[in-house]
């Protein structure tokens, strides 16, 4: 199923684990603020939505995707977290870049998953354009950060 077949903002409350007593960590790219404060804000409330508690979650920032993987690291091993989610947003250029930024935040994400029992979520949006990146943050697809929060809260009950 494509982001285009789907609100990535719909979630049934009643299938998702209430969050008050989980500790939520989020790591927020600067790279494309104009795309990923608004994928921050989406995930946060729907965080919140579910019963989790505002000091129980942590934001670091990050300059860009790539550095998303130190950043989950760190704030795994700092703070003590049920799960992270790791937000970014990478819109494609003239040069072969993207592909290597997408790739090894990917890659590099799934490692962090691997080596600490703590969830990361890939919150990460992959666009050709900025319209793309707009309608999956907020616009006519919903936001990739109330998707990643459910995930979230899922895995952290999984995990628990
Ligand atoms: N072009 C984008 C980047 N590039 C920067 C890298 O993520 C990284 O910060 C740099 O290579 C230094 O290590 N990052 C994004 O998040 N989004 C982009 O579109
Ligand atoms: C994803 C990127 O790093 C990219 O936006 C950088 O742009 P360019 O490939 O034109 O240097």
């Amino acid at each position: 199923m494509a982001t285009v077949t789907k609100n990535l903002s719909a979630y049934d409350g009643n299938s998702v684990p209430n969050a008050e007593k989980l500790r939520f960590g989020i790591v927020v790219s600067e790279w494309n603020s104009n795309i990923t404060e608004p994928l921050f804000h989406g995930a946060k409330e729907a965080l919140v939505d579910c019963g989790a508690i505002d000091k129980n979650i942590i934001r670091y920032n990050v300059p860009g995707s790539f550095e998303l993987v130190f950043g989950s690291k760190k704030l795994i091993e700092t703070e003590k977290v049920d799960a992270v989610i790791a937000i970014g947003s990478v819109i494609r250029g003239e040069t072969s870049h993207f592909d290597y930024v997408c790739g090894a935040t990917a890659q590099g994400i799934k490692d962090v998953n691997l080596a600490y029992d703590v969830p990361v979520i890939f919150c990460v949006l992959t666009d050709d354009t900025l319209q793309q990146a707009k309608d999956r943050s907020g616009g006519k697809h919903g936001n990739k950060g109330t998707e990643a929060a459910i995930a979230a809260i899922k895995m952290a009950v999984l995990g628990s």
